[in-house]
């Protein structure tokens, strides 16, 4: 025999059924043979929880009230709280935490790393931060807020087969929030194609982009918006940059635009018909110069992307009143900087990010698509009777994996063509109207499902610094054919 050792396992338990779950996994490992101790601190446990206590001390397995015995533990399983925290933890469990996290060894964590409120995802005092969590039986919310995955770190779901009829009778048959899934992402491309498909069927998409300043945002909107598909595509930008476009992208209908005397749009051309396009993605890179522009996109009829500085300028004419005014499908793209902007009266309660995107969808009636390492995407619900106040029902959609190497400039002006070219095919005139369309919000879900897609293909082959946004662009395609 070798000299072989099993890895101490140190077990934190907590009062309720967390600590029950964590005292079955460290009863089990026992019995498999590691050395195991528990450190719970508490002197009243839930009845179940004393039940599993009570006969691991049977088995002579070692409780401890502070942390110190289990320093040199090898690894941790946290069962401290699971979804019953609602309220701060205070020392000496809060020192406990903080002491393990200093460890910087493995931990994993039973439903959700302690510390964590399981909607909002709020660090309640303080948080294990876990190697890897284990989420039981449904994902909590906490696992789609921003603020909580640096605590979860990698995690999946243990099914363990909570009978649909329980789940639907309290979440009803559409629960009103849902993880993007490839599937359903996968239902609203435009793919495949019709074979007696033309240009005008494949949709129109104009987009309204760039500066002297920032003259990349418009060629990147526009490579995001060829990858696409889109039947056909035009730009317009300041007249000076119309050969820098055309180079770019021989493919496009670029118009030149009257410019400032800093080369921002100073309005469309005189005589444009914006009522031929299918969609208009408006706002990478235009500086708050081009505001006369982007006040005559806004009182048009036609489905909009908003981004950027399409947004900032709405925000200076006022959000609530012009989204409200507005008929057709207007979907806008903030990050959180932006987002405050527009909506000053949620800027303090952004740390709940599913929370304030739908209360900015309940504000407007558009779609909002908030940025961040898990996109959310909130709509009021069409088939809610209530829908003219806006005070109804909303459906929200969050994407549960993505990567941080899409956190560099330039790669939300991709995602803006990129969505405003699938919603202009899938808005393509009635008249003109052939082969499989999808329902033009669900091609939201579709943009931001196939740009963190892209991401991550390009991650894995170039590392996380290698995704700048042009590169990003050409990974589309390829992030597809995994499907196709
Ligand atoms: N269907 C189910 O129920 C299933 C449940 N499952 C498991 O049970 C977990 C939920 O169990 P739970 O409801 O007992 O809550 P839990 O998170 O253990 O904590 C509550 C305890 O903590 C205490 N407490 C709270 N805050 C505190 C603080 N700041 N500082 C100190 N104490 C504080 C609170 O005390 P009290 O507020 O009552 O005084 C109470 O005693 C869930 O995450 C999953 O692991 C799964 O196995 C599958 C099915
Ligand atoms: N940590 C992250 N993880 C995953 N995606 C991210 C992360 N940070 C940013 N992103 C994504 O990158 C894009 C950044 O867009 P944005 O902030 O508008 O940048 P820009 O305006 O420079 O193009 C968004 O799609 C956002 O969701
Ligand atoms: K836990």
């Amino acid at each position: 025999m070798g000299n072989f050792q099993l890895p101490a396992i140190g077990v934190l338990v907590g009062p309720g059924h967390n600590g029950g779950d964590a005292l079955v996994v460290a009863r089990e490992l026992h019995f498999q043979g590691f050395p195991v101790f528990v450190y719970c601190p508490f002197s009243k446990l839930k009845e179940l929880t004393g039940c599993h206590a009570e006969y691991l001390r049977s088995l002579n397995i070692p409780f401890f009230d502070t942390i110190e015995p289990l320093k040199n533990c090898d690894l941790f399983i946290d069962g401290l709280f699971g979804f019953g925290l609602e309220r701060e933890i205070n020392a000496p469990v809060s020192t406990a935490i903080d002491e393990i996290n200093q460890l910087n060894k493995p931990v994993f964590s039973i439903d959700i790393p302690s510390g964590i409120h399981t909607d909002t995802g709020e660090v309640l005092g303080t948080a294990i931060r876990a190697t890897h969590t284990f989420c039981l039986g449904l994902w909590k919310l906490a696992f789609l807020q921003d603020r909580a995955l640096e605590y979860v770190g990698t995690s999946e779901l243990i099914d363990f087969d909570i009978p649909l009829a329980d789940i639907v009778a309290i979440l009803g048959d559409f629960p009103a929030v849902q993880r993007i899934t490839k599937a359903s992402a996968i239902q609203s491309l435009p793919l495949p194609r019709s074979p007696i498909a033309h240009k005008y069927t494949n949709g129109h998409l104009l987009i309204i982009a760039g500066s002297a300043r920032y003259n990349g945002a418009a060629i990147l909107s526009a490579l995001g918006a060829r990858a696409s598909g889109v039947g056909m595509l035009s730009i317009a930008v300041p007249e000076s940059m119309k050969p820098m476009l055309s180079n770019q992208l021989p493919e496009a209908l670029v118009i030149g635009c009257p410019e400032t005397s800093n080369g921002a749009i100073k309005d469309l051309p005189v005589g444009i018909d914006l009522g031929i396009y299918d969609a208009i993605a408006c706002g990478p890179g235009l500086t708050l110069e081009a505001a006369i522009a982007v006040e005559s996109v806004l009182e048009c009829d036609r489905p909009l992307v908003i981004d950027a500085d399409g947004l900032n300028i709405l925000a200076q004419l006022g959000t609530v009143p012009i989204l409200s005014e507005r008929s057709a499908l207007t979907v806008i793209t903030p990050h959180p900087g932006e987002f405050k902007r527009l909506f000053p009266e949620l800027a303090d309660k952004m740390g709940d990010r599913i929370a304030v995107t739908q209360q900015a969808a309940q504000l407007t009636g558009a779609v909002v698509l908030l940025k961040g390492a898990r996109v959310c995407i909130c709509s009021v619900d069409e088939g809610d009777s209530l829908r003219d106040s806006y005070a109804s029902r909303t459906i929200t959609y969050l994407n549960p994996e993505s990567t941080p190497a899409l956190a560099r400039g330039g790669s939300g002006d991709v995602l803006t063509g990129l969505l405003g070219g699938l919603i202009a095919s899938a808005l393509a005139k009635p008249s003109k109207r052939i082969g499989r369309k999808s329902p033009p919000k669900s091609v939201v879900e579709t943009a931001v499902w196939w740009h963190a897609r892209a991401g991550i293909m390009a991650a894995k082959e170039r590392t996380e610094l290698g995704v700048d946004a042009f590169t990003l662009t050409q990974y589309l395609i390829p992030a597809l054919r995994e499907f196709y």
